[in-house]
Formats: structure tokens, sequence, C-alpha cells
């Protein structure tokens, strides 16, 4: 019987969450009592801030006192070296091709920025971050060769910018199959040393959104995300091949509830955005959490950009840490707590780490920096026509003299950037037959390999019952966010039309001025329109091979020879769900339909990976290529699992 291949590489790995407590600063020692003790470097108990209750109330256990629990506490006379010395082991990680993601979590003015981002005499785990892997890349003395790059973005008033560009436009979010969530026209420098990435860093910062608020001089009103990659070139008996980690380094902003600022306007309409994100961020928390306990949950990803961004680092393919900052204020009492309380959750986490290993496959490559250059190309285009509406705007006595230059410039401009989007259609459909042809060649690599390798029966089973899971879970998820795409089309859709009357209205007033105006809006939603149906077609493209795989998964099982109530027996050892919601052939054997109803959401869904799905080759080719064919006769033969590059 051939073979199967479990992804061998991947490992479940839980949140690591750290607490860290800031001193008083001077102003709060005039007014405010230390309320927060830390017993030991893993136990924090945060004391009631009423000392006017007595004995009976206390023993009473009407007291406000609360312990908890985590993998590190860290007092206030603690450094960011002392937080960083448990984490940088999960940075080192990113050398070798694992993804990791910090965090720092807390209420306004808590000390997330000084955690991520510190101080001269104290630097952030942002800096020392930077340094360990540049170290590490000096200290290595193979032949591999490294390629770091670094991007720098702020999500303000759920839009995201670009914090390594001067004066950044829009940026919008893309579920790539491959990589996730991907920032589309995002600048992202190659960078040699520690030292040009601090640079960078530091002009991002001058750039980020700071106000001043009740709680906090310098509050941060931006989610801010640092993103390095290190691939590295690697060279073994097979050929080349390349590692590509990835770290996410986020500083969050501060919330505060509209009632402790003495702000309105912008500032509350800032507080109420950063707060949306943050509590889709609390939400996810609080579902995966629960998702651990209970084998089910819907994580709402998608109600802010925040925590679209953050997904691989919540429930993908990351190591993550959590910081959880804190005041030891006894005014801030609330906050500690509510921030602790999800700190605490958030310790059920599971994540699923593995290496990102990519073969050196030149023409993916190729098509791959051509679509990235196309897509920075369209959001340059994006940003010019955004500059020239607005110049429209400033300078209304010009626009009579240059009105046929702006026509004809707008004109070229659209032309040139609807060739644009279709040519990225195009090569995007190249790509996806491309990925195609190159995963059939693996599954004939793989089913050689597995024709090799001895068979372990139980381990398969598992292997396959938990991957369906996972698939079923791509799937829903994948339904929801097409079902989310149709709606913005439609949206779009409708918006055009209204357009479109708006310009039949401009032209017959002959007024130039708003017939420019009008035109580019025109223009840049039906960019706007095309790309959004460039996402549709890569994500239907994506549950298509996922539905197949699962197809081919039950196809696997029931060839096995395994009836229902075994597959359900396995499965509930594995703690595991089976669904139902189809009829199996008498005995048992044969494959359904359409495979298992794959709306139903019984199953425990951990991990998002659009890019990871089984396939199967058919049994002819198995048998070809095995000089021993397998006694029992497979409809299928081996199986094997894209890898993400
Ligand atoms: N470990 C520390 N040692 C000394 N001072 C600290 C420490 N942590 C924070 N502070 C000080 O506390 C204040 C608030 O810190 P910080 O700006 O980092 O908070 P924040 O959580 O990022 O706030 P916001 O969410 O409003 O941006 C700053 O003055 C900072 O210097």
């Amino acid at each position: 019987m051939p073979g199967i291949r479990p992804p061998a590489t991947k490992q479940t790995a839980t949140l690591s969450v750290a607490v860290k407590c800031r001193p008083l600063t001077e102003a709060e020692r005039r007014r405010s009592r230390h309320i927060i003790q830390v017993i030991d470097n893993k136990n924090v108990v945060v004391l009631d801030p009423d000392l006017s209750k007595d004995y009976l109330e206390i023993i009473q256990n009407r007291t406000k006192e609360r312990r908890y629990s985590f993998d590190h506490v860290y007092a206030p006379g603690c450094s960011n070296a002392d937080v960083y010395r448990n984490i940088s082991s999960t940075i080192a990680g990113v050398i070798q091709g694992l993804n990791a993601t910090v965090f720092a979590y807390g209420s306004t003015g808590s000390g997330k920025t000084y955690t991520m981002v510190g101080t001269s005499k104290d630097p952030g785990l942002m800096v020392l971050s930077l340094n360990t892997i540049f170290d590490h890349i000096k200290k290595d003395k193979g032949s591999d060769a490294f390629e770091v790059s670094c991007s720098y973005l702020e999500v303000y008033n759920e839009v995201i910018y670009d914090l390594l560009e001067k004066s950044s436009g829009h940026l919008e979010l893309r579920e790539d199959p491959q990589h996730g969530i991907v920032v589309a026209g995002l600048r992202s420098i190659k960078v040699h040393s520690a030292d040009r990435i601090l640079e960078l860093l530091n002009l991002g910062n001058s750039r980020r959104k700071t106000e001043s608020t009740e709680a906090n001089a310098t509050s941060s009103r931006s989610h801010a995300v640092l993103e390095i990659t290190v691939k590295r070139k690697q060279k073994n008996q097979y050929g080349s091949q390349v590692l590509r980690g990835k770290l996410a380094l986020v500083d969050l902003a501060g919330s505060e509830r509209a009632s402790e600022t003495n702000s309105g306007g912008q500032k509350l309409r800032d507080g109420a955005n950063i707060n949306k994100s943050l509590l889709a961020l609390a939400n996810c928390i609080n579902a995966l959490g629960k998702q651990h306990k209970k084998g089910l949950a819907y994580v709402p990803y998608r109600n802010s950009k925040l925590t679209r961004i953050l997904k691989d680092g919540l429930s993908g393919n990351s190591q993550t840490v959590m910081v959880a900052t804190i005041s030891p204020a006894d005014d801030q009492y609330h906050h500690t707590i509510n921030t602790l309380k999800y700190a605490d959750r958030a310790k059920e986490i599971k994540t699923h780490v593995h290496k990102n290993i990519g073969t050196v496959d030149t023409h993916v490559d190729d098509y791959k920096t051509m679509i990235g250059d196309l897509q920075v190309e369209v959001s340059r285009l994006k940003k010019e026509l955004a500059e020239k509406e607005l110049q429209l705007r400033i300078k209304p006595s010009e626009i009579e003299k240059t009105e046929d230059d702006e026509l004809s410039w707008l004109n070229i401009l659209s032309r040139e950037t609807s060739e644009n989007v279709q040519e990225r259609i195009n090569l995007q459909k190249a790509l996806f037959e491309l990925e195609e042809t190159n995963i059939r060649n693996r599954i004939e690599l793989q089913h050689l390999d597995e024709a090799i390798a001895k068979q372990h029966g139980s381990a398969i089973i598992e292997a396959l019952i938990s991957r369906r899971q996972i698939i079923l879970d791509n799937i829903r998820d994948n339904d929801e966010a097409g079902a989310g795409y149709k709606k913005d089309i439609e949206i779009n859709e409708n918006r055009r039309a209204q357009l479109q009357d708006m310009i039949q209205e401009a032209i017959s007033n002959n007024g130039n001025k708003t017939y420019l105006h009008i035109l580019s809006q025109y223009r840049l939603l039906g960019m706007s329109n095309a790309e959004l149906q460039i996402e549709m077609a890569m994500r239907d493209q994506v549950i298509h091979n996922q539905r197949e795989a699962l197809r081919n998964l039950w196809n696997m099982l029931f060839s096995l020879g395994l009836n229902q109530k075994q597959i359900a027996e396995l499965a509930s050892k594995q703690g595991l769900n089976v669904e139902g919601g189809h009829k199996l052939p008498p005995g048992g054997h044969g494959v359904p339909e359409n495979g298992p109803n794959v709306h139903a959401s019984t199953a425990c869904f951990v991990e998002h990976h659009h890019s990871s799905y089984f396939m199967l080759s058919t049994p002819e080719k198995v048998v070809n290529n095995n000089q021993n064919p397998p006694k029992t006769p497979l409809r299928y033969g081996a199986m094997m699992m894209s890898r993400p590059f």
C-alpha cells in the first residue's frame, strides 16, 4: 500500500503570555497607590483598590483582589532586556524559516510602546529582536545566502498606511492563497544591518499618529506592525531551497473609554476606531480561547483590519508571544483586570508552527515578482489619481487653462490602469496553472517517496482526520470571505452605476470640474472592482482545491476499509468529531458524492492556512511506479502537502 506522509514538521504551539508591570510615573506617585504584587516570575496579584473594606467583607470573599498565573511575570524593576531574554529563542527561529509574532496588549499608558520600541537606555523588543537576527546571520559560517527585508505599517482609523513612505496612500489587504493576508503595495526594503532597520523604525515612528490624552502624554493613536522577513537560500543534495521566516512586531494603540478623555471630535472618533480594532482583537482572543476548550467557535477576524493582519499570529503558522502591559496604579484597577482577563484567555490559544520551505522555482518566483510589481504600480497610479483629484479641488481657477490636458492625462492614466489590472488577472491565472502543474509534479515525487517508505497505519488515520478538519475550517472560512467579497462587489457596482448617472448629468451640464472629479472617482472604482474580482477568482480557486482535497480524504478513509463507526471511533480518540450529513454506501465503503457536509459546524477548527492542502494521485500511477503494488487496490495513492513559498 502506498504511504502517506503527514505534515511532519508542523508543531502545535501555545501562545506564550507574559505580563509586564511598569513603575508608577512621577504624577501617579503623588496621587495613586501601587496595587500590583508580583509574587514570583509566574504569579501576580492585583490588590483590591478599595482600602475601606473591613475584615468580615474580606473573609466573606467580597474582596476584589485577583491572582493570575502566566508564562512570565515581570515586576516594575524589570527591563525590556529581561523580557527579551525569554523570547530570544523564538526570534532566532525566524532565521530557520519559522514565523514569529510579538505583540504588546494593554490599556492606554500601560507601557506598550515602551516595551516594543523602548528608549536608548532600555531598548525595546523591536530593537533587541533586530540585533538577534543580524547577530545570528553574522555568526552563520555556512554557505547559505541571507536576504533581510523590512516593512512598517500603521492602521489608523481602519485605514492602512505605509510608515516607510513619506506620504503614504491608503493600502488594501489582500488574501493570497500562498501567503495568507498581504498588504498590497506595502514597501518592503532590503536591509543589511540592524542599524538600517532602526533608522527606518525611527523614521516610521516619527510618522506615527500620536496624541496627548488624559492617560498618556504621547498616546499612540494607531496600531503599528513592523515586519522583518528573512529569506535564506540553501543548497542541499536535492537542489536549492529557500527558507522564509517572518517576524511581526506589533505595538497596539491605546484604548480608553470615551468618558475618560476630555476629548471630542477627531480624538473621540480615533478612540472609537481604536476600540473597534481592539474589541475585534479581544473577541478573536475569546473565540480562540473557547475553541481550544469546546472544539468549536467562529473567529471573527474579518471585523477589523488589525485582526486580519494578525490572523496568522493568532492561529496560523506562527510562534506567538503576547506581552500584556499593566500599570500598577489603583485608579487603573479595571483596565488592569480587563487586560489580565484577556491575557488569561490567550493562554489557551494554539498556533501551528512549520518551516516555510520553498524550492527555488524560478517561474513561480518570476510570476510572483511581476504580480508584486504590478500591485505596487497599481497603488502608485491610484495615488497619482488621488493627488490629481486633490489638485483639482485645491486649484479650481487653473482648471479652465488645463482642462484639456487634465482630460487627456486622466484618460491615458486610466487606460494604463485598466490594462495593468487586466494584465494582472492574466498573470494570476498563469500563476494558478503553473502552481497546479507543480502540485502534480510534487505528487509524483511524493508517491515515489512513499512507495519506498514503510507504512504506519494509525498515524496515517490520525493525520487524515485532523487534516480533514483543518480543510473543513478553511472551506467554511473561505465561503464566508467569498460572501463578504460578493457583497463588496455589489456595493461597488451600485456605486459605479450611481457615478455613471452622475457623469451623464455632469456632461449634460457641461461642468468640467465636476466631470473630471467624477471621472477620476469612476476610474478608481472600476479599478477596485477589478481587484475585487481577482480576489474572488483566487478565493474560488482555493475553495475548489480544498473541496477536491476533502473529497480525496474521504476516498482514502473509505478505501482503507474503515466504516463510518470505525472512523468516528478513531476520531473521538483524538477528541475530534466526524461531521455527518452524508449517506455512506452499504458497508460504509465508497465515496460520498460530495464529501461530507462541508458547511456543518461541529468540528474543532484551529488552523487557517489557505495554501496547505492534501492532494492524492491516481492509483494507476502508483502501480506503475511501484514494483510492489498494494494488496488492497486503492482508488487513490500518494498524498502530499503543498508548501508555501
Ligand atoms: N518599564 C517602564 N519603565 C519606565 N517608564 C515606563 C515603563 N513603561 C512605561 N513607562 C512610561 O509610561 C508612560 C506610558 O508608556 P507608553 O507610552 O509606552 O504606554 P502605551 O501603552 O504605549 O500607551 P498608548 O496606548 O496610549 O500609546 C510613558 O511615559 C513611558 O515612558
